[in-house]
This record gives structure tokens, C-alpha cells and sequence, in this order.
């Protein structure tokens, strides 16, 4: 068996103020895991993005009801002309669009969701993640005109931070709400519920302790799910894959389109939709594409040393196993 491997690839597009993605890749009896936390995660967040890594390279995913899933493009918060070149290469028929962000003004949203729905066509779906970016005032404004230049929206993700403020938006717009830090950086996923803070979940498998983990929460908080990615290499997102494919139902497109914002992959064949939708399977590393991607010897021992940290968090947790 081989030793974890530590990637890192620039993104095509900057994307949440990150320019470049790196991650461990974990090898398993089941095939590789993927354990990719944001850098600036504390310890106690990402001990379940390793339960996730570790399910992956063991085995143990739930049956697939289906062999494909549907996918949005994602669209950063780009330009009007970048936008349209994003849709038109993805070849998908939804596109989630980034709103809101930090330094942008609500015009620059408009017009790049008007860009998108120009590179769509009419029969296309639009929905907008504002990543918890507006007041609950700015939200209501802001989601009406961005229905208007859409020409519909399918739904506003976080629009606001807090699930309080996302309970009250949601009561204010005619366009559906989903939630998705209010679940996976949440303490108790289940206030979304309780509150009837939104129409839709948004659930990925890192951040949320894997696949399984992942299933009962879609069993338990009673909304259509959404399973997106949290940028992985096609090796993450063979496992939200999993997720998407052992759901009973999935009424919407999954945000799992990812690895078309890193300029590079691990796997020979990176997981990359065709016709607007992903095939569920893992996917094959390449010894040529490991070599393209492999990190500097600097952010391999950071990544050890990283792994290190969740290691001793566990046993001074009394949990040196994964729950
Ligand atoms: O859902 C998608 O289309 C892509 C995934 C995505 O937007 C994302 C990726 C990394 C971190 C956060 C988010 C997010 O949904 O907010
Ligand atoms: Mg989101």
C-alpha cells in the first residue's frame, strides 16, 4: 500500500479569496480519500473532513440508486464576459453563481447573472450563493432583483449568515431559500428545521463527516438536498458523488462541478461533467498526473503536520478512532 500524497494546483479563477487548492490524499483497501480542509480550519473543524477521508479509503458507501448525477456550473464572482465563457464551457443546464462578494456592489451580481442567463438560454436554471455576505435587508432587495435579472431564480443560497436571519429572508422573498454553512459550520445542523429556515440543504461530505454521515442528516432534516462540493480534487468529489447517487430522491442539480476551477488533478481521467451531468464512479490517479500536482516539500510537512494535530485531538478527546 502506498503513502498519503499531499497535492496542490492553482484554481483557474480565484474563488472564496483562495488562488490555490491543496489537499491529502489518503490511501485505503476501498481506494483513496481526500482530506482537504480550508487552511485556516481549527483542528476541532476538520477532524470530520478526515472521518470523511478515512470512510473513502476504507469502504463502506451506502448502495447507488442511480449511475449519474446532474450537476450545476459554478461561477465565481467574475465578470460579465468570464461568466459567460464559464457556462458556455461547462455545458450544463444549471448554474450556481457567486453573489455578494466581499469589496463587490450588487450591480456587478446583476450583471454577471444577466451574462449567465444570456449564455444559458431561457430553459436554463439560475440559482445564486451569496455565502452569508447580506443583512437580512440587503438580502430581501438584493434576491428581487436578482430574480428580475436572472429571469427567475431556482433558489438564494445563505443569503445571510446567521440561520435566525435566514428564517426571517425566507419569510420575505418569494424565491426559495437553501442553507449551507448554517449546516455544515453549525453546531446543531437541525436548527435549519427547527426554524423553517430554508426550502433546500445544501450537504458536503467533508465538512459534514462523510457520506453516511451525511445520508442521515438528509433522512432526518426533512429538506430536498443539494450535495456540492467544498473544491476537491476528483478524488473528494468521487465521495459526494456517492452521496448524490445513494439519495431516495434528488430533485436538483448537484453542486459537484468543481474540478473545472483547478488548473490540474490527480486522477487520469478528472471528474468533469458531460452533458450536464457526472458519472458516479472513483476516479483512477495517474503516476503522471501525481508528479504534475505534487506539492513542495514544505506544504507536505505542513499537511503532516496537520494530520498529526487531528491524531492527538482525537486521544485527548478519548476518540483516537473515527466516531
Ligand atoms: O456548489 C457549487 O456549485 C460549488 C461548491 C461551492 O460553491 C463551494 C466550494 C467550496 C467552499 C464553499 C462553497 C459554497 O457552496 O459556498
Ligand atoms: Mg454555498
Amino acid at each position: 500500500m502506498s503513502a498519503p500524497v499531499v497535492w496542490s494546483v492553482p484554481l483557474r479563477t480565484r474563488f472564496r479569496g483562495i488562488t490555490e487548492r491543496e489537499g491529502m490524499l489518503i490511501p485505503g483497501a476501498a481506494g483513496w480519500g481526500e482530506w482537504s480542509p480550508f487552511i485556516e480550519y481549527p483542528v476541532a473543524e476538520v477532524e470530520p473532513w478526515l472521518r470523511c477521508a478515512e470512510e473513502a479509503a476504507a469502504g463502506g458507501w451506502p448502495d447507488a440508486v442511480r449511475s449519474e448525477i446532474p450537476v450545476n456550473v459554478t461561477v465565481p464572482a467574475v465578470g460579465p464576459d468570464r461568466a459567460g465563457e464559464i457556462v458556455r464551457a461547462g455545458g450544463c443546464r444549471t448554474a450556481k453563481v457567486k453573489v455578494a462578494e466581499p469589496g463587490q456592489r450588487l450591480d456587478d451580481d446583476l450583471a454577471r447573472v444577466e451574462a449567465v442567463r444570456d449564455a444559458l438560454g431561457p430553459d436554463g436554471r439560475i440559482r445564486v450563493d451569496a455565502n452569508g455576505g447580506w443583512s437580512p435587508d440587503e438580502a430581501v432587495s438584493a434576491v428581487q432583483a436578482l430574480d428580475r435579472a436572472a429571469e427567475g431564480l431556482e433558489y438564494v443560497e445563505q443569503p445571510c449568515a446567521s440561520v435566525e436571519d435566514l428564517a426571517a429572508v425566507r419569510r420575505r422573498v418569494e424565491v426559495p431559500v437553501a442553507a449551507d454553512e448554517s449546516i455544515r459550520r453549525a453546531a446543531d445542523p437541525y436548527r435549519v428545521r427547527e426554524l423553517e429556515a430554508a426550502d433546500v440543504a445544501v450537504l458536503k461530505v467533508q465538512p459534514l463527516g462523510g457520506v453516511r454521515a451525511c445520508l442521515r442528516i438528509a433522512e432526518d432534516i426533512g429538506l430536498p438536498v443539494v450535495v456540492s462540493s467544498a473544491l476537491e480534487s476528483s478524488v473528494g468529489i468521487a465521495a459526494g458523488l456517492a452521496l448524490a447517487a445513494a439519495l431516495p430522491e434528488l430533485p436538483y442539480a448537484c453542486g459537484l462541478a468543481t474540478v473545472q476551477l483547478l488548473t490540474d488533478d490527480p486522477a487520469a481521467e478528472p471528474l468533469l461533467p458531460v452533458g450536464g451531468v457526472l458519472p458516479v464512479r472513483r476516479p483512477v490517479l495517474s503516476e503522471a498526473a501525481l508528479d504534475r500536482v505534487a506539492a513542495p516539500a514544505e506544504r507536505i510537512a505542513h499537511w503532516q503536520a496537520r494530520l498529526a494535530e487531528v491524531t492527538e485531538y482525537r486521544a485527548a478527546l478519548g476518540q483516537d478512532r473515527p466516531r
